[in-house]
């Protein structure tokens, strides 16, 4: 468990990542008004996301990419599925939430980019997709890539679809969540959050930093509250980690205003390309255990 060895795959996938792909994402992501649970624009920010996947994953037949409904509101959660070549059953989540609020209230066309919160994430993960479909990557567990609707709002996406896995008896192994990966608000490159998450998991993913990524300094910290998605999967027993752009006291304080911008992370991705590493590197180690 949680074996490190497959520098011969990840390694050359870290060297192919750009930021210049995460900033396209952040910057598409952002032009919505709005990416709200409950407005048109944020319905239409899951189609966008459902399309860029899909579109990225033509060709494989062993990826299928399709939203899941929500009863209460409108904005659908996306879901990417990669299956696993011989070890299908066993499961590695990785997700970012695809909405966004604004603290002084939310309607149709009112500004909440969330380039940081959370477009960042989104951005991350699918630059990490990129380079795994770029290199033929095909894992012996499956590997599911989440966009959680209505995060915002009480992580009511990811509630659904943690308790829609554990229902169905899935077996996830583990869940990385990246909400917030492009404002460096902090000395320190990552921090490992250690409320809500799992220990042991944690600890790897410290490896994979200090294996991988041997010039980025760890921090870590504590929520004190259920700060995010990974606060769901905890809820139903699967072990789950949350690297963070900054300590808790120095996250970016744009979030939830119209003035979380691209600009505002500092018109770079250099940070978040530090998380979209991290997340290939534990999508491959993870992803390539067998049974
Ligand atoms: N509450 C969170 C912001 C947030 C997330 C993680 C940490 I650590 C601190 C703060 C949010 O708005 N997520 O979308
Ligand atoms: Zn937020
Ligand atoms: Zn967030």
């Amino acid at each position: 468990a949680y074996a490190i060895g497959n520098q011969a795959i990840v390694t050359p996938m870290l060297a192919q990542m750009q930021d210049s792909n995460i900033v396209q994402t952040i910057v598409d992501m952002a032009a919505f008004d709005n990416r709200y649970y409950a407005t048109t624009n944020g319905a239409n920010a899951s189609n966008w996301l459902l399309k860029k996947w899909t579109d990225m994953t033509a060709g494989r037949s062993d990826i299928s990419v399709a939203q899941f409904s929500h009863p209460n509101w409108g904005q659908k959660s996306v879901i990417l599925t990669i299956k696993g070549s011989d070890n299908p059953a066993e499961v590695v989540v990785l997700g970012a939430h695809l909405d966004t609020i604004n603290m002084n209230g939310t309607y149709e066309t009112t500004i909440a980019p969330g380039a940081d919160d959370d477009a960042s994430g989104i951005a991350s993960l699918t630059e990490a997709l990129r380079v795994m479909l770029a290199n033929g990557y095909k894992p012996r567990r499956t590997i599911k890539i989440i966009g959680y609707a209505a995060e915002e709002v009480g992580l009511r996406g990811s509630q659904e679809i943690a308790q829609n896995f554990k229902d169905n008896n899935v077996n996830v192994v583990g869940v990385m969540q990246l909400d917030m990966t492009n404002y460096q608000g902090s000395s320190s490159d990552i921090y490992l959050y250690t409320d809500y998450t799992n220990s042991q998991q944690n600890d790897f993913v410290a490896k994979l930093i200090s294996t991988y990524l041997p010039t980025l300094s760890i921090g870590y910290d504590q929520c004190g509250y259920a700060c995010s998605d990974h606060a769901s999967w905890d809820a139903q027993g699967y072990p789950t980690s949350m690297p963070f752009e900054a300590a808790f006291s120095q996250y970016n304080p744009y979030i939830h205003t119209s003035d979380d911008t691209y600009a505002n992370s500092g018109s770079q991705a250099a940070h978040a390309l530090k998380f979209a590493r991290l997340a290939a590197a534990y999508a491959v180690e993870l992803g390539s255990e067998g049974s």
